[in-house]
């Protein structure tokens, strides 16, 4: 895909960041486990923060394509970084855009670009795959709703500000409405807690939490309502996560393009037998696979970030960001771990970056979308049925055309 001279040099911009100030604070930020604020300030300052919020709220109105052009040189360097660009440009912030009021929209636009990388709730602890099977719950009580529950592995809990919360909705006289969106400001609003910050293998700058809701109060002008209503709420809520599985991709694929780097440097450089390493065929080879999948990768994330879904959709194509996710995501992982091998001791060494590109990279097969169930997905679409997941979920078909996509129950 042919990049145009404007976003050859956004992207040469981000590289400049990525080989200055991540470069340096990568490994720092891994150690500390500490958010870096520093960085977000650097982002600040190059306008990588909102940069596809639209113009009329302060933002720049740019594309998914345009930003994973700036994740993928920020993963180069620094993962958690790279994280912050997806979450402060997909997301939660492209679901308010789509779908917010003008006073949301603005609100949320003001947030991030002040610096806030929102936070997106969907996870509890009993519906992970099972994301529709979620119990937190908004009760209304006249014109507000009330939400109780607890989510987890929320990435920038305790740091966000803005948060997205996936609810379960429930009228006054108790009946279930569907799937809502609330926004929560984290300061603002009574009832969001932060109870727990697990420690996680990677990416150790970003906090991953779990946030318990207590009688927290969301006013009318706080209630993000999807556009087909509260009954295909969670159909249209997870349609705008669709560029954040584009997003996550893309950090994979960065974080596999800054170990071939450093991969290829060593091989030139290291000697053994006399000779460079890379003049032994045996690990040419692993680098020439290493780079063929990686700019297959990349091929498929810009294909899926430059793609609409159906109808009208201002989100990537489903499929197309499944397939890029799940082919990315496996493939940074085998790609991160050759690069490793390359250094041998050294790159299980935590003197070296190898190792930590190696911690970073595994989660991604599993946040976002398991690379198992979007491979359901997947299959689901070319088959052209619903592939229900649950026990039960085939008794709701009387007809076999009922299972067919598009059929409604
Ligand atoms: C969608 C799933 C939760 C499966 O649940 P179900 O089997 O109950 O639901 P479905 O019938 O498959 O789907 C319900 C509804 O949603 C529509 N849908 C589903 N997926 C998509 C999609 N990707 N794009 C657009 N629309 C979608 C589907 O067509 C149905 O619509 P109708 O009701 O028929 O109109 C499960 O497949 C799933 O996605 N699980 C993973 C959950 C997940 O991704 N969580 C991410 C949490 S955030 C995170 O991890 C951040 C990490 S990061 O890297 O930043
Ligand atoms: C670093 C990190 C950051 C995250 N950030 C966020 C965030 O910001 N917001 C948020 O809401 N969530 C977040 N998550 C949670 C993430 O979305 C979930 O971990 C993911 O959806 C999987 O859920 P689970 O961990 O409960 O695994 P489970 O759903 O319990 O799955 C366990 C295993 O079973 C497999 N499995 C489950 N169902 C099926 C099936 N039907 N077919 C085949 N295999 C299946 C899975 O693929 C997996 O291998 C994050 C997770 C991580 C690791």
């Amino acid at each position: 895909m042919e990049l145009s001279s404007e976003q050859l040099a956004l992207k040469e911009r981000a590289a400049a960041l990525s080989n200055g100030l991540l470069r340096k604070r990568g490994a720092e930020i891994d150690q500390s486990r500490e958010y870096p604020w520093d960085v977000v300030e650097a982002l600040k300052a190059e306008r990588f923060m909102g940069m596809t919020i639209p113009k009329e709220y302060g933002g720049q109105g740019r594309s998914f394509l345009d930003t994973v052009l700036v994740i993928e040189e920020m993963a180069r360097s620094c993962t958690v970084s790279a994280r912050i660009v997806v979450e402060a440009n997909m997301g939660a912030i492209s679901t308010v855009m789509a779908y917010g009021t003008d006073a949301q929209r603005r609100r949320a636009a003001d947030l991030v670009l002040a610096g806030d990388k929102p936070a997106i709730c969907i996870t509890e602890p009993d519906a992970g795959s099972d994301a529709s099977g979620m119990t937190t719950r908004a009760d209304k009580r006249g014109n507000r709703y009330v939400l109780n529950g607890k989510k987890h592995w929320i990435t920038g809990a305790g740091v966000s500000r803005l948060h997205l919360i996936f609810a379960r909705v429930f009228d006054e006289g108790g009946e279930e409405q569907g799937v809502g969106g609330f926004l929560a400001v984290r300061g603002e609003a009574e009832g969001l807690r932060m109870s727990k910050r697990e420690t996680t293998m990677g990416l150790c700058g970003m906090p991953e939490g779990e946030l318990v809701f207590e009688d927290l109060e969301i006013t009318p002008d706080m209630v993000l309502l999807p556009p087909s209503g509260f009954k295909r709420g969670f159909g249209d809520l997870i349609n705008a996560y669709n560029s954040q599985r584009v997003g996550a991709g893309t950090v994979a694929v960065g974080i596999a393009a800054g170990a071939l780097e450093h991969a290829v440097e060593w091989a030139k450089t290291r000697e053994q037998f006399g000779r460079p390493i890379g003049e032994f065929q045996g690990l040419q080879w692993m680098l020439a696979d290493m780079q063929t999948q990686l700019t297959a990768s990349r091929l498929m994330l810009h294909a899926a970030a430059s793609s609409r879904g159906p109808s009208g959709s201002s989100f990537p194509d489903p499929m197309l960001a499944a397939q890029a996710k799940i082919f990315a995501s496996e493939a940074a992982i085998k790609i991160v771990n050759d690069a490793l091998q390359v250094f041998g001791a050294r790159g299980y060494s935590r003197d070296f970056p190898l190792e930590r590109m190696a911690r970073d990279v595994r989660m991604f097969t599993i946040g976002g979308g398991t690379a198992q169930v979007l491979r359901t997905l997947v299959a689901s679409k070319i088959l052209g049925w619903k592939l229900p997941q649950t026990r039960d979920g085939y008794a709701m078909f009387e007809n076999q055309s009922d299972r067919d996509l598009g059929a409604r129950p």
